[in-house]
């Protein structure tokens, strides 16, 4: 039986028995999961290459196509599991020369959020830990093969991270390991629809990670009517638990907050923000609506004068805002628009 490429106790003891010593191990795994090379560019002579070859399965995921944005640095990746199901992996490449992976942790997702064209797939299962890395470590080798290093990972793909609880914990373990993927932790941010009894977990368990909740929502009755968790964890119930997790972590939570046209931009519905938030360290991230054509909703985007003003009203009131300015649109690789149509 071949065993993960991820089992680390397991492919250290193997390169003991090949006779590497500590310094070929660590180098090892630099090159493998820091700098992304593939197992046979190592250099390895051909013995130990075929029987690790043998032994181990180094990868999880089959890339069936790749498409890039003819406006922007994003790049979308369409992946097929083992047992045939799709995913997609965005690449974003920032103007400032940063670059960043958003990656997917479940096939389609639990929830049902009304805007994400996700949410409209349905759910078909949890990715495997061995699946989430696959997804670091390919886009990690499209990124070194221009040159480029990987910075940043956000868990803003498809599904919910926190349904698939312990998957996400074990591939963090890896992605945060110092001889292994050796990522800052708060160069990773795990983005969360608000689930307070996870949440708060998650946040105990990796305190330095950086998290964003999705609000969308000025009010109990305007966050249900789009997102259906709201009618199990309502508002208040996020409150307390944004004021427990700054006495766990003490570190600012990004909010996600959906732009919708007469939904909830209105600047009424900025003074609602404003108090929901209010002495709570939080960043607010504005996100213009994307569009999914084929869901046929009635969202549409707020307009930018619209954003403008509801920014400045938050600002105005204390808050740090920034408007996210989604790459990929023209390629469906924006936030919500990952549903596998190519
Ligand atoms: C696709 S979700 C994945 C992470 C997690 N499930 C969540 O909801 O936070 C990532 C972000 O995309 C946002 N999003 C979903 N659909 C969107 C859409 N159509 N336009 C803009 N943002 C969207 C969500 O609100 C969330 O903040
Ligand atoms: S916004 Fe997040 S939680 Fe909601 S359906 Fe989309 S992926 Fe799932």
């Amino acid at each position: 039986m071949t065993q993960s490429i991820y089992d680390i106790p397991a492919l250290e003891k193997h390169l003991i028995r090949n006779g590497f010593g500590g310094r070929d191990i660590r180098r090892t795994y630099r090159l493998l999961f820091r700098e992304f090379q593939k197992i046979d560019t190592l250099g390895w002579d051909s013995e130990v290459l075929e029987d690790t070859r043998a032994k181990f399965q180094t990868s999880y995921l089959t890339l069936i196509s790749r498409i890039d944005s003819q406006i922007d640095g994003a790049t979308k990746l369409l992946f097929e599991t083992e047992d045939g199901k799709k995913i997609e992996t965005v690449i974003l490449r920032i103007a400032t020369g940063r670059t960043s992976i958003c990656v997917s942790s479940q096939v389609g997702c639990t929830e049902k959020c009304r805007f994400c064209s996700t949410g409209e797939l349905g759910f078909f299962r949890n990715l495997k830990r061995e699946e989430v890395l696959d997804q670091v470590v390919q886009a990690g080798q499209i990124l070194a093969s221009e040159g480029r290093s990987l910075r940043n990972i956000v868990f803003m793909g498809m599904g919910e991270p926190l349904r698939n609880y312990q998957n996400l914990v074990d591939a963090l373990d890896l992605l945060l390991h110092q001889s292994v993927f050796k990522f800052i932790p708060k160069r990773i941010t795990v983005s969360s629809l608000g689930i307070p009894e996870l949440i708060l977990k998650f946040a105990k368990r990796f305190p330095e990670v950086s998290l964003a909740l999705s609000l969308n929502g000025s009010n109990d009755k305007g966050r249900s009517e789009v997102m259906p968790i709201n009618n199990r964890y309502p508002m208040a119930e996020l409150r307390s638990m944004l004021e427990e997790l700054e006495t766990i972590r003490g570190k600012e939570v990004m909010i996600e907050y959906i732009m919708f046209k007469d939904l909830n931009d209105s600047l009424e519905s900025a003074e609602e923000v404003a108090a929901f938030l209010k002495g709570l360290q939080v960043h607010v991230n504005l996100i213009p609506y994307n569009p999914d054509y084929s869901l046929n909703k009635s969202f549409q985007a707020s307009s930018t004068e619209v954003i403008d003003d509801f920014k400045k009203s938050l600002q105005e009131a204390g808050y740090k805002v920034t408007r996210r300015f989604s790459l990929g649109q023209d390629i469906a690789a924006a936030c919500g628009q990952l549903a596998n149509k190519g």
